[in-house]
């Protein structure tokens, strides 16, 4: 089982990431990983923090000259924004975060649960993800995010091409768009507001059948609505159509199968083929060869500088809700967030079906898989001329 945990608090001294059940034989790339977390670390909107920070993955353990070993991975980050004890209480809790909330829940102040309910922890969840896509690589899977709309303001359709990611290390979005996108962001900053949006990471080379039908904790698609809205601030999230299946006929939203058989051998998708990808590449919770699309609803930052209503704590009379400093704007983050986080939720899945304790297994069990599908295939085929 491929799975992690994550400590460390916004402004404590590092963040820590211990990845477990990751297959030895995966060669790290630690550039690819420090590039994830730079294009985090980019897009147009934030605040003060990401200049101050310079996220670059340490890594403490599970390697051996550069190659994993199959034991728990440690990925450390270093806060260069260190600070945690010398900051000061919040007066009243902000709206939308999780400062009243959890420091009832936990018995606490404010500073201690809004530390650790940062979107701070994102870098790491970037990095672990980056980590999988090391071994999504190896085994012809690539993933990639983008922006699809800021601010009400749907971005054009260039930018949802790969070409412009490639073009864009560091990930905004597409030049036509950021006029627009890019002045809605500047008013929203100067009225004290914020601004959310949506963003949509697509899963490539990822062959059927990862997943299952059987078990509700089992489905891709359940898993990976859950990571993704695990992810905070992402307040709602769709696979392939989404809400929109709900209000169109049957006829419109099914993707009709049809069977090319000069791609028979194909190892992904076995010759069948779908003119539409309504389903985002899912069907009954598993994987059907189809790019798996995933489309997050990232909400406004709660933090404004205008200042919300809210109550003072020990008065309990009205007061604004605290401020310090903020982003007015992290979707462009997110994309680049919900993109490494899909990732991994794949490759725990690849993982799982395809014995993985090291990249040989894994990639042994993917070709013994396809080859017992195709002899499946090939002798259902038998049968129905036998029968
Ligand atoms: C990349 C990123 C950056 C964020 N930056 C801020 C911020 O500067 N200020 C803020 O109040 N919330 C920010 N958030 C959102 C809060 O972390 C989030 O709203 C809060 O933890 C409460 O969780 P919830 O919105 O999922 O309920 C950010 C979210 C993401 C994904
Ligand atoms: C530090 C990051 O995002 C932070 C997420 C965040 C929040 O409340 O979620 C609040 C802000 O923290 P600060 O008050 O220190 O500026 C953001 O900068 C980051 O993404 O690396």
């Amino acid at each position: 089982m491929l799975r992690y945990l994550t400590a460390g608090e916004s402004h404590g001294p590092a963040l820590t990431a211990i990845v477990e059940g990751f297959p030895s034989g995966v060669a790290i790339d630690k550039t690819f990983i420090d590039r994830e977390l730079e294009r985090r670390q980019g897009g147009y909107g934030r605040g003060k923090r990401q200049k101050l920070e310079t996220d670059r993955v340490i890594i403490d353990s599970g390697t051996f000259h550069g190659v994993s070993t199959g034991a728990p991975i440690t990925l450390r980050l270093i806060n260069n924004d260190a600070k945690l004890e010398r900051l000061a209480e919040p007066a009243s809790p902000r709206g939308g975060h999780i400062d009243l909330a959890g420091s009832i829940n936990y018995q606490t102040g404010i500073r201690q649960v809004l530390e650790r309910a940062s979107a701070r922890e994102t870098a790491l969840r970037v990095a672990v993800g980056a980590l999988a896509r090391l071994l999504l690589r190896a085994v012809g899977i690539e993933v990639f995010g983008y922006v699809s709309e800021l601010g009400g303001i749907a971005a054009p359709p260039l930018s949802r091409d790969l070409s412009v990611r490639d073009a864009s290390p560091v990930y905004t979005l597409n030049p036509e768009a950021d006029v627009a996108i890019v002045a809605a962001i500047d008013a929203a900053q100067k009225a004290g507001d914020t601004l959310g949006g949506v963003v949509e990471a697509v899963v490539t080379g990822c062959p059927m059948g990862l997943g299952s039908h059987v078990q509700y904790d089992r489905k891709l698609d359940a898993r990976l609505a859950a990571a993704v809205m695990s992810i905070q601030a992402i307040k709602a999230v769709e696979i392939g159509l989404g809400v929109e299946a709900a209000r169109r006929p049957g006829s419109k939203v099914m993707d009709p199968i049809q069977f090319d058989p000069d791609h028979a051998e194909d190892d992904r998708r076995f010759g069948f083929r779908r003119p539409t990808n309504n389903a985002g590449g899912i069907e009954g919770g598993t994987s059907n060869g189809e790019p798996i699309v995933v489309r997050a609803f990232k909400k406004p930052i709660s933090t404004l500088a205008a200042r919300g209503p809210s109550v003072n704590m020990a008065t309990k009379s009205p007061t604004p809700a605290s401020y310090e400093r903020s982003d007015v704007c992290a979707v462009p983050a997110a994309s680049v967030i919900v993109e490494n986080v899909v990732a991994f939720e794949i490759a725990s899945a690849l993982v799982e079906k395809y014995v993985g304790t090291s990249l040989e297994a894994v990639q042994a069990a993917l070709a013994a898989i396809h080859t017992l599908n195709r002899q499946h295939l090939a002798s259902w085929g038998e049968e129905q001329a036998s029968g």
